[in-house]
């Protein structure tokens, strides 16, 4: 197997970070840096800057999403997560962390992990306007319309 798909041109803004890189092989994300440090307050959201800014190709977008371990442990997480690099952005990817913990703050520190980046093909569509959709099994329903967890109120909702 490859170790690459795809070459991906990037600049470090911040040439104290090492480059994006994916923990182990077979990882999708390629882990990203705080180039500063900050404290995050109970409910506190901060636009924390990477250090690293990325030409995608065309037909290519890129994804933050949050790191599983620091949400499980800390309750951080992306406010807008995932995040859309588009192919075109030339900017510095910035990440929009959250602290959901309801009493503890956060301190991060330069060069600490904070979100990682998924780089993924996407379609540009033509959307084609009709009449009316085509019959589906699923037709409208939605918003737990096939029931949720196995509680006394799910049970009613199905009943
Ligand atoms: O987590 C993110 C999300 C976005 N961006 C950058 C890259 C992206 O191409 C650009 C615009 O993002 P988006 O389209 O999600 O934001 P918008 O509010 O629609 O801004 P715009 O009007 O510039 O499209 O901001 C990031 O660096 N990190
Ligand atoms: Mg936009």
């Amino acid at each position: 197997m490859n170790d690459h798909d795809l070459d991906v041109q990037i600049v470090r803004l911040d040439q104290g970070l090492p480059l994006p890189a994916y923990a182990h092989p077979g990882d999708a994300g390629a882990d990203l840096r705080t180039t500063v440090d900050l404290e995050l307050g109970p409910g506190e959201r901060a636009l924390v800057p990477t250090g690293i800014a990325v030409a995608l190709p065309p037909g290519y977008v890129a994804l933050v999403h949050p790191r599983s371990g620091l949400a499980a442990r800390h309750g951080l997480s992306i406010v807008n997560t995932p995040g859309t690099v588009d192919s075109g952005y030339r900017g510095e990817v910035k990440v929009m962390l959250i602290n959901h913990d309801p009493r503890e703050s956060l301190r991060l520190s330069r060069g600490d992990r904070i979100a990682q980046l998924v780089v993924q093909r996407y379609e540009r569509v033509r959307y084609v306007e009709v009449e009316a959709l085509p019959d589906s099994v699923r037709g409208t329903g939605g918003y737990g319309s096939t029931g949720g967890f196995s509680d006394s109120s799910d049970r009613a909702a199905q009943a």
